[in-house]
């Protein structure tokens, strides 16, 4: 609970207040008072009796001498020293004392007799000032001739006279020993028991104490404790409360931070109007981290968040609050822009990263795409609203990065459209209403099926109407592909145990598309694997297809996952190539076997622009260096076959063969003899005409 700092303060507290007891115990914090040079009164002789004779010398000390003539009474003699003026409440108080040292020569006619020594307290409720026996008698007895010299005598050794306590009829709670308010100190003989010479020598009274009693010192002690303690609590605490609302990375609040400011604003209901949110998220920021590392990712975020703050800071009468929600996700809620300047704020908001951000050693550039939702009445929540803003960011996305959108009503029924495509993606897998077409794939060459590219269908009829390509999209966005690409890959296997025999005789590799989620899904192997016994399946019968921009990130986890796979001796081909970034050499890095040459430079292969057929040139060149096979996909006349034959490329998958089949149709043309023959008679016939 206690951070590293406040652990010091309680280790320096605990060794203080062990010092602060063992100054205590070791009288370091003591403090004394001489009597007798403090006071300025005169002594006075104190004797009951007409047979005492006495006389002081206050020269040296003070001394008195006293001589009892005639043993009649109780007789005493002795010095009262004053250590007021005599006024009421102007006495010692000797609380903080403790004990009384003494040097008092004490000559007697008997080495029985008995020194006294009185504190005499002033006190409202007993004593009176013309009275002066009222004062309470705090005094002690003791035989000098027993001690050595100086004697010490303990303030708890004090009792108070009984004849005192009797005859002011004082109650116990009076009759114990009080110093508060000590007017005088009496240094009597106690009782004269002896005719002769009494001769009582002060040479030295001093007061012991401490500055503190050790029970206050203790109580004081525990009352810092106390207040540290407290003081450690609450600040702990706010540290805490801080950190829950703030991105330690960036310093920003938070999305707990940045949703408590905005609930309080649309909670307050002033200006609601005039309240925006701003969701932005980084553009390709995953490439930032590839290529320069995590650490230079962070420095980019650090750098955006500044970036943005400087600029908002210098904008007049707006209210803001800016927060990193996680990643590379921020959320900005404005207060007090008019409708109108929304599209231009977010303009130059996009402007304000367009150069780029200096870090220690590289210049990064940062783009970023906007989503923008207004606080509207229906919203009530941050939640509500950052959903929004989120929504429209997605499409910013979708229409091409570093650009923003404003959330609508065509975003809201898009939005709609998504989330019931999933829920019916949810039902069609659950009720089992998915099946499979083969698009086959032949040698380019003898054009002899060599391999079937397994198509996912639904017979949903809403899913039918959109097609695959529109709701794989949507099931990777809801969650859901890591079942589709399951039931694809048990589906297929199912079919090639129901046709083994067949499929023994006439060797046909499936190629299965298997999403990039499952790169990094760690049960993705185990589970292939388990299907792959279960439904005895020869791995060289399997080939799995990722597309090339899922491999963009080149991280260790899908290069791994590739080749857990090629261990289980199961194929890869990269789809879609040349659609995404990876660089030709990287191709070394992947354990692929295969490349798709993507259908948009096939479909392009006729126009004037020669940048399609250089490109396919280029992979087919390299492919051949890298000892990799070759499919070009979405062949449809016969001038972009022959294309792909001249420049080398080792299979061709298109309608111009074939259309995607159903199971039972890939049967009777896997056992129909004369497809292949056809297929190169139609190649013969084309190529005269071409001719
Ligand atoms: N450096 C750094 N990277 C992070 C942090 N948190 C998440 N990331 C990475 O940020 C990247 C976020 O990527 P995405 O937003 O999904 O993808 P993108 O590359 O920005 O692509 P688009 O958003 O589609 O433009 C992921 O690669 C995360 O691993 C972080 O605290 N520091």
């Amino acid at each position: 609970m206690f951070s590293d700092k406040n652990v010091k303060v309680i280790i320096g507290l605990f060794c203080l207040s062990i010092m602060a007891f063992l100054s205590h115990r070791l009288g370091i914090v003591d403090t004394s008072y001489p009597i007798l040079i403090n006071t300025n009164e005169k002594p006075k002789i104190l004797i009951n009796s007409i047979y005492v004779d006495a006389n002081v010398d206050d020269k040296q000390g003070i001394s008195i001498q006293c001589k009892l003539t005639k043993q009649e009474g109780y007789n005493f003699c002795g010095i009262g020293i004053p250590l007021t003026d005599g006024t009421r409440n102007n006495g010692l108080d000797l609380t903080k004392f403790n004990r009384l040292g003494a040097i008092i020569k004490y000559t007697t006619p008997s080495d029985k007799a008995k020194l006294k020594i009185t504190f005499r307290n002033f006190n409202d409720t007993y004593s009176n000032l013309t009275d002066t026996v009222s004062l309470k008698f705090n005094s002690i007895s003791y035989n000098p001739s027993l001690h050595e010299l100086p004697v010490v005598i303990p303030f708890d050794a004090l009792q108070v006279d009984n004849w005192w306590v009797e005859q002011y009829k004082v109650g116990f709670s009076d009759s114990q020993v009080e110093l508060s308010n000590v007017s005088y100190l009496e240094i009597l003989t106690d009782g004269m028991h002896t005719l002769g010479d009494y001769h009582i020598e002060i040479q030295c009274i001093v007061l012991y104490g401490q500055l503190i009693t050790e029970a206050n010192l203790l109580k004081l002690i525990l009352l810092i404790w106390l207040i540290t303690v407290i003081f450690l609590v609450t600040f702990q605490h706010n540290i805490l409360k801080r950190m829950s609302i703030t991105d330690s990375l960036t310093g920003l609040f938070n999305r707990q931070g940045i949703s408590n400011w905005t609930n309080k604003k649309i909670s307050s209901r002033v200006n609601r109007q005039k309240l925006y949110m701003f969701y932005l998220d980084l553009d390709d920021f995953k490439k930032v981290n590839d290529t320069y590392g995590h650490k230079v990712g962070d420095q980019l975020l650090k750098g955006f968040s500044q970036h943005i703050q400087n600029y908002l800071d210098c904008i007049e009468n707006i209210q803001y609050s800016f927060a990193r929600l996680s990643g590379d996700e921020f959320a900005l809620v404005i207060l007090g822009l008019k409708e109108g300047q929304i599209k231009n704020f977010a303009a130059s908001l996009l402007c304000v990263w367009e150069s780029p951000i200096l870090l220690e050693e590289h210049e990064p550039y940062a783009r970023a795409s906007l989503g923008i939702a207004h606080l509207s009445e229906e919203i009530n929540t941050f939640d509500e609203l950052l959903a929004r803003a989120d929504s429209a960011m997605y499409y910013a996305k979708k229409d091409g990065k570093n650009r923003f959108k404003i959330f609508n009503q065509t975003v809201s029924q898009d939005i709609f459209f998504r989330k019931q495509t999933a829920e019916k993606i949810k039902n069609a897998i659950i009720q089992d209403k998915f099946y499979l077409n083969f698009m086959p794939i032949f040698d380019a060459k003898s054009l002899n099926m060599v391999s079937v590219e397994v198509l996912l269908r639904a017979n949903d009829q809403t899913l039918q109407s959109i097609g695959p390509e529109v709701f794989i999209p949507i099931a990777e966005e809801y969650n859901l592909i890591k079942n589709i690409d399951l039931w694809v890959i048990e589906a297929t296997f199912k079919q090639i145990k129901s046709e083994f025999s067949l499929l023994n005789l006439i060797p046909l590799i499936f190629c299965i598309n298997i999403s990039s989620v499952e790169l990094h899904n760690p049960n993705f192997v185990k589970k292939l694997t388990e299907l792959l016994e279960l439904y005895q399946i020869k791995p060289q019968q399997i080939e799995l297809e990722v597309t090339e921009t899922s491999l963009v990130e080149a991280d260790l986890m899908s290069v791994s996952t590739l080749q857990e796979i090629n261990a289980l001796g199961i194929n890869l081909t990269l789809d879609d190539f040349g659609t995404g970034y990876t660089a030709f050499s990287q191709l070394i890095n992947y354990p692929v076997s295969c490349l798709k040459i993507d259908k948009t430079f096939i479909d392009n292969l006729n126009s004037a622009d020669k940048t399609k057929s250089t490109m396919i040139k280029a992979i087919l060149s390299i492919a051949e260096s890298y000892k990799l096979k070759t499919v070009g996909e979405g062949v449809e006349y016969y001038e972009q076959y022959s294309f792909l034959l001249e420049q080398g490329c080792d299979m061709i998958q298109g309608y111009f063969f074939c259309k995607p089949l159903s199971w039972e149709n890939l049967k009777k043309s896997l056992n129909d003899p004369n497809q292949q023959k056809l297929r190169q008679e139609k190649i013969i016939n084309l190529s005269k005409h071409s001719i």
